[in-house]
Formats: structure tokens, C-alpha cells, sequence
């Protein structure tokens, strides 16, 4: 199954999730509970800080959030939750008493995305919960696929791109190197002409896996960047470090031992990898991409099956 519809199924599937409720009251947090935990998992917070720090390691499908508590207010909480890049996307309902239209207008000028006026009904509380958690499934699902490549479930190019231009600010702003790796299979399309398209697909997903489990390092990324070419980004990895990780990357494709009969290299299918390095990416990034498709273009020409780099600059 590809990743589309995996992740297809997944949001179709039956609404479930975690579900963050702040609020200072024991009474309501224990009738919001019982309404909710057949379905979901329900976790509580008695204040507005400590729902921040809740939303943030448990990351919620939707926080239901009383507006007034002591210390932080539930306005407040909100513009928090929505000025932080981990909790921004999360949608809010609001506990609003009843009859009081300012706190209702309010609500949604401070990016919540509903209210539920309290005293609730359960079947009005679960009808909203259900409707915005199933929203917000289908937004992340489409913000998903958006970033990836559908076969191998890599980062697609545009997603590598926003990447690379953020990590060169960041390594600029730290002083620190940055290297890029481009990857492409050998003979790939005797490949494909003697096992078949689909045989190559797999090929390709294994590869892609492959690579993605030689990155140890949270910052490092691939991405699918043309039909079978891969990018690497190595933020703060001298050349040094690339060529390491570079290498162990063609060792365990050839690890893979995927027969390729028709390759002139190996018995079995090979990678080719071109490095480019800097300790200054400055309005180089092109320029970079280049470099690394330049040292590509020599890994095959000096024999394929290798790695090639050019010194940082
Ligand atoms: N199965 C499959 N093949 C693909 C996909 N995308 C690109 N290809 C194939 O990848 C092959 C790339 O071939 P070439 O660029 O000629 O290079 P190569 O045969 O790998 O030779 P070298 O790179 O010089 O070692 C082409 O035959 C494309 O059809 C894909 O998504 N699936």
C-alpha cells in the first residue's frame, strides 16, 4: 500500500485522539471526561501554563479551554498556544458561559475555532469535538502529502528546497558548516528495462529507506529529488562528516545485495553519491546544489558505485 492511501485510510478512519481539556473546575473536567474518554484519550489541565506545557509534549488533536481561570485566562492561553510553531495548528474550542456574546466574539478574534456554552450537552460537546477533530485530521493530511513524495514517502523537492534555505540561515547564524549530498542509483534504467517498472519502484522505496535510516543525526534530511535521484542535507556536517556519512550510505545500499543483472558496476544494485560542502551557504545554495551534482556527475564518470566531494569553500 502506498503512502497515500495509508494515509487516507488513517484520516477516514473512526474519529480518535487525544484531547487536551484546561480547566480549573473538578466538576466539569470530570463530566467533559465521561463525555469524551469512550472515544478519546483525555488528558487535563487545572491552568492555563500548565495546559501550554501539556499541549506541547502531548500535542493534542484539540484543546477544549475555559476562559476564565486563574493566572493565565483562556484568551491569553490561546494567543500563547498560537504564537508557538509546536502548538500553533491545534484547534481551540472555547468554554463560554452562557449568554455572554462578548467572550463568544472574542473566541474567534484570538484563533479559537468554536465555543461550547457551558452548562453543556454531552451530544452538542461530542458532535463539535468530533467535527473539529475530524478537520483537523484532514488538514494534517493534507499538509502531509503536500510535503512528500508519494512513492518513497520522502520529502518531495519543493519541501527540500523551504529546508535548505531555512538549516543555511540557521548554520549561518551559528558559524557552523553545512554539506549536501546527491544521490542517484547506477543503471537504473537497465534496471527498470530488465526487472520492469514496478520492480524499480520497489527499488526505489528500498533505497529510499535505506538512506533515510543512515541519517542520525534530527536535523539531517532526504528528499526524492527527481526520479531516481535523492538530496541530502547534512546541517553542521563538514565535509569530513558528509563523506563518513556518505559512505556508509553506499555501503548499506550495497548491503541491500538487490540483484541488477544488468549493471556494469556490480551484480546488485549501487548508488553513486557527489558532496558539496561550505562553511558558508550565503545566497549559495544553487550554487551549492551544483557543486554537489558536479562531484555527482565525477562519481560516475570515475566508475559509479563511489563517492566524490569538493572541499569546502
Ligand atoms: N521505476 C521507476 N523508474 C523511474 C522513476 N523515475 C525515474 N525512473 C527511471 O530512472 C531511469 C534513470 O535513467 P538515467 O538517468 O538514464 O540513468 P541511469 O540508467 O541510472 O544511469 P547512470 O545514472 O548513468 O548510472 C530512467 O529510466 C527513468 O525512467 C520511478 O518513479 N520509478
Amino acid at each position: 500500500m502506498g503512502i497515500t492511501s495509508e494515509v487516507r485510510n488513517e484520516a477516514e478512519s473512526l474519529v480518535s485522539g487525544t484531547i487536551l481539556v484546561i480547566d480549573d473546575s473538578p466538576e466539569l473536567l470530570l463530566s467533559i471526561g465521561a463525555t469524551l474518554e469512550t472515544t478519546y484519550d483525555v488528558h487535563v489541565a487545572t491552568s492555563g501554563e500548565a495546559g501550554l506545557k501539556l499541549a506541547k509534549e502531548l500535542h493534542p488533536s484539540l484543546i477544549l479551554l475555559d476562559i476564565i481561570m486563574p493566572g493565565l485566562n483562556g484568551f491569553e492561553t490561546c494567543r500563547r498556544l498560537r504564537q508557538n510553531e509546536d502548538t500553533r495548528d491545534i484547534p481551540v474550542i472555547f468554554l463560554t458561559s452562557k449568554d455572554n456574546q462578548d467572550d463568544e466574539v472574542r473566541s474567534f478574534e484570538v484563533g479559537g475555532v468554536d465555543f461550547i456554552t457551558k452548562p453543556f450537552s454531552p451530544v452538542v460537546l461530542r458532535a463539535r469535538v468530533d467535527t473539529h477533530v475530524r478537520l483537523k485530521k484532514q488538514a494534517d493530511t493534507l499538509n502531509y502529502l503536500a510535503i512528500r513524495d508519494s512513492l518513497t514517502g520522502l520529502f518531495n523537492r519543493r519541501e527540500f528546497d523551504d529546508r535548505f534555505e531555512r538549516e543555511c540561515r540557521a548554520c549561518l547564524r551559528a558559524h557552523k558548516p553545512l554539506s549536501v549530498m546527491m544521490i542517484d542509483i547506477d543503471y537504473f534504467k537497465h534496471y527498470n528495462d530488465s526487472y520492469g517498472h514496478q520492480k524499480g519502484d520497489n527499488c526505489l522505496q528500498a533505497v529510499a529507506d535505506t538512506i533515510s535510516k543512515q541519517l542520525q543525526r534530527g536535523r539531517d534530511l532526504v528528499a526524492r529529488y527527481g526520479g531516481e535521484e535523492f538530496a541530502c542535507l547534512l546541517p553542521e556536517a563538514d565535509s569530513d562528516s558528509a563523506r563518513v556519512v556518505a559512505e556508509k550510505i553506499r555501503a548499506a545500499v550495497v548491503a541491500l545485495a538487490i540483484p541488477h543483472q544488468m549493471s556494469q558496476v556490480s551484480d546488485t544494485v549501487t548508488i553513486s553519491i557527489g558532496i558539496a560542502s561550505t562553511h558558508n551557504c550565503e545566497g549559495r545554495r544553487q550554487e551549492l546544489l551544483q557543486q554537489a551534482d558536479a562531484s555527482l556527475y565525477r562519481a560516475k564518470n570515475t566508475g559509479r558505485n563511489r563517492v566524490a566531494y569538493l572541499l569546502e569553500q
